[in-house]
């Protein structure tokens, strides 16, 4: 096999871990499956109100962000499980800093959501 056929072939693995890691980021862990329901929710009301497509792109940027980001949240959380699984004052901030990450993010979510929505809405 050439340099050019061993690239190809290890990105299509990583690929295929890859969406291994979203399936079992969706079907095991609760806190991605409220948010990728609300996201299937606002991409329908979403349609209800007839967003434009500057709407769309900043609405569906944040969905996939916010997802992602509560993703890398549940490995951080993995990896301070796995190194220490005893209670430990660095594991707990490390957790509640990753968890932090993720509430920033959600609170400029909602934000945002309100800029777009309340002028549809009110
Ligand atoms: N090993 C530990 N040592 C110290 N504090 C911990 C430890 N594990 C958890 N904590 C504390 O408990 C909080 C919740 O931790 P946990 O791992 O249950 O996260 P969670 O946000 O509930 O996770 P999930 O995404 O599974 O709902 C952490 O933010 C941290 O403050």
């Amino acid at each position: 096999m050439n340099k050019k056929e061993s690239f190809l072939i290890n990105r299509i693995k990583s690929i295929k871990y890859a969406f291994k890691g979203a399936v079992l980021l969706i079907k095991t862990e609760s806190s991605i499956k409220v948010q990728v329901f609300i996201g299937v929710l606002m991409t329908v009301i979403g349609f209800f109100v007839g967003l434009s497509a500057t709407e769309w792109i900043i609405q569906t940027l944040i969905i996939g962000l916010i997802i992602s980001i509560e993703g890398i949240n549940t490995a951080i959380e993995e990896i301070a499980d796995f190194i220490h699984p005893e209670f430990h004052t660095k594991i707990g901030l490390i957790k509640d800093l990753a968890a932090g990450a993720v509430f920033i993010f959600a609170v400029v979510a909602i934000i945002i959501g309100c800029i777009i929505y309340f002028p549809k809405i009110f």
